[in-house]
């Protein structure tokens, strides 16, 4: 066997390098792309960049505890892992690796509607704890109610329901490439529906399957079909964060689809901060899009985050090592957060506030 020596990888950009050198140039275009320009896709580590930690001095952090919570899951940090569809392109193994390095590093995955791992093969896998189910809307009521209700019946612990994708935004390297699902493998949830392949690649897939005329008023009926927590994935704008509290959501996640939908939408760490102003505490919200760094986590947090998740860096350490590469993808994030935090001085997670960023106008007149 070769020597695999991502053990010794010190950052994540070392495993996207790895993957792209590993994977089929289809499939690593697939997950790296965002949409057309890509504006957004630079954005959403950019605008991480430019903002400033605040560091505060002799603070005892001897002892750092990240542990948190969310909507009942404990985590030993305050990360998860975003649906993916097609993990299996990555890896033989696909989601239920995925499933095993989140759990042995103490976090939670959530898995796609459009998973090559089925969401019962995944519950059996993970004893009856397989996390959240994100949820895809399809024009066929009884399939969307299908799988929502196999996803309860068998552990799943929240719907995750996205709400930006009425149609797919348009990656062009997926046109060059003529994206499609490689030979052998499913959307495993669809057995042998004409659902389960995906021939005419995706674009056409979601048009064909999709519900692209979802609106707020099948927030309700979905809550009439599920007991679960209902978590809305894509929220950007501050005003639907709104109208998603109204329908009493249980959580948001602010997100813009990796950069993979509209095109030149801002990043999700710029929009964050004006979300959490109106949610006013009456829900959790989440992030994702662009954390690559510790840092990214603790500037997550301290603009009202309760916690990030992570997408494309699970399929790099995936590609790269299956469920031992998603370890030490989880575990680098995990060491830079902790680091992160007691070079900044706080010690727990209820420490981290809007303090932390660097404001010179909170201090002109001191
Ligand atoms: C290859 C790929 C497939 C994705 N598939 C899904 C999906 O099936 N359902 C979904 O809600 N989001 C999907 N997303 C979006 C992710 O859940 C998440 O929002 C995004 O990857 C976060 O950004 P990051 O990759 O920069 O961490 C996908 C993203 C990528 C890159
Ligand atoms: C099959 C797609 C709808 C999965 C997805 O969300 C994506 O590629 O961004």
């Amino acid at each position: 066997m070769s020597h695999n020596n991502y053990q010794d990888f010190v950052n994540i950009d070392e495993f996207k390098y790895a993957a792209e050198k590993k994977l089929p140039r289809m499939v690593y275009d697939y997950y790296a792309s965002g949409s057309f320009d890509q504006i957004t896709l630079a954005e959403n580590q950019n605008y991480f960049s430019r903002i400033k930690l605040l560091p505060r001095c002799l603070i005892d952090v001897s002892n750092v505890d990240m542990r948190t919570n969310v909507l009942g899951i404990d985590l030993s940090f305050p990360l998860m892992i975003a649906p993916t569809a097609m993990q299996k392109m990555a890896h033989p193994v696909g989601e239920t690796a995925t499933w095993s390095a989140a759990n042995e590093l103490g976090t939670s995955m959530t898995l796609s509607s459009l998973s090559t791992t089925s969401i019962e093969e995944l519950s059996k896998h993970a004893n009856g704890n397989p996390g959240w189910f994100q949820l895809y809307v399809f024009k066929d009521r009884a399939i969307t109610k299908n799988l929502v209700q196999r996803a309860e019946q068998i552990g799943y612990k929240a719907i995750v329901l996205t709400v930006d994708t009425p149609y797919l935004g348009r990656r062009e390297a997926d046109y060059r490439n003529g994206f499609r699902l490689p030979h052998g493998l499913k959307l495993q949830n669809f057995s042998d529906l004409p659902l389960a392949d995906v021939e005419g690649g995706l674009n056409a897939y979601v048009a064909t399957m999709i519900d692209s005329s979802l609106t707020w008023k099948d927030l309700d009926w979905l809550k009439s079909i599920t007991k679960l927590p209902i978590i809305v994935k894509g929220v950007m704008s501050p005003r639907d964060a709104e109208i998603a509290v109204t329908h009493g959501v249980d959580a948001i996640i602010v997100s813009n689809h990796g950069a993979r939908q509209l095109d030149t939408a801002p990043s999700t760490i710029e929009v964050l901060p004006y979300i959490v102003k109106a949610v006013n505490g009456r829900c959790p919200v989440i992030l994702d899009g662009g954390v690559r760094r510790g840092t990214d986590i603790l500037k997550a947090l301290a603009c009202g985050a309760k916690a990030v998740m992570i997408g494309r860096p699970v399929l790099w350490g995936l590609a790269v090592g299956g469920k031992d590469g998603v370890k030490r993808v989880l575990s680098l994030l995990h060491d830079e957060l902790k680091l992160s935090m007691a070079l900044a001085g706080v010690k727990s997670i209820s420490q981290i506030n809007k303090s932390l960023i660097w404001d010179p106008s909170e201090y002109t007149k001191l």
